[in-house]
């Protein structure tokens, strides 16, 4: 059975902006990813005793690109709540991301200037709280 609200979307598409997110939810499913090949969304159905690991846009930058922010939202369904906690890996304030000498070369140049995560956070989540659901945060701040 699907209350009126069934379908529509609980949070809306986004990136998390840390390194790893990692999440654990009750046995009520409404998590889904973005495929980053097809563009499918794909539903997220974790066994009871698993977590969700959600790659960050700042991992993203570290890594040069190697691994991609992952794409993910939660859909309303049913009329039992969902409960979902996140544990969000961010960098102190002050430590500057930038990828590595060694995953930059021709075939990989830098993709985004090195940037304060800090800096980052309060440009997508200020006073508004609109920049939380921008295409991504990272490439309108330091690309
Ligand atoms: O509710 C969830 O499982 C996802 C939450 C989430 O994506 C977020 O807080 O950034
Ligand atoms: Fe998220």
């Amino acid at each position: 059975m699907c209350s009126s609200h069934c379908g529509q979307v609980g949070l809306g598409a986004h990136t998390d902006l840390d390194l790893v997110t990692i999440l654990y939810q009750n046995e009520v499913n409404g998590l889904g990813v973005q495929s980053s090949s097809t563009g499918e969304w794909i539903d997220c159905i974790p066994s009871k005793d698993s977590f969700i690991v959600i790659i960050g846009e700042s991992l993203h930058a570290w890594l040069n690109g190697r691994l991609k922010a992952t794409y993910h939202r939660v859909m309303l369904s049913g009329d039992k709540p969902r409960y979902s906690v996140g544990l969000f890996t961010v960098p102190k304030a002050g430590y500057m991301i930038k990828a590595p000498e060694e995953l930059v070369d021709e075939a990989h140049p830098m993709l985004y200037k090195p940037f304060d995560y800090a800096e980052l956070y309060s440009m997508r989540f200020d006073a508004s709280n609109e920049g939380r659901y921008t295409e991504s945060g990272l490439k309108g701040y330091c690309v």
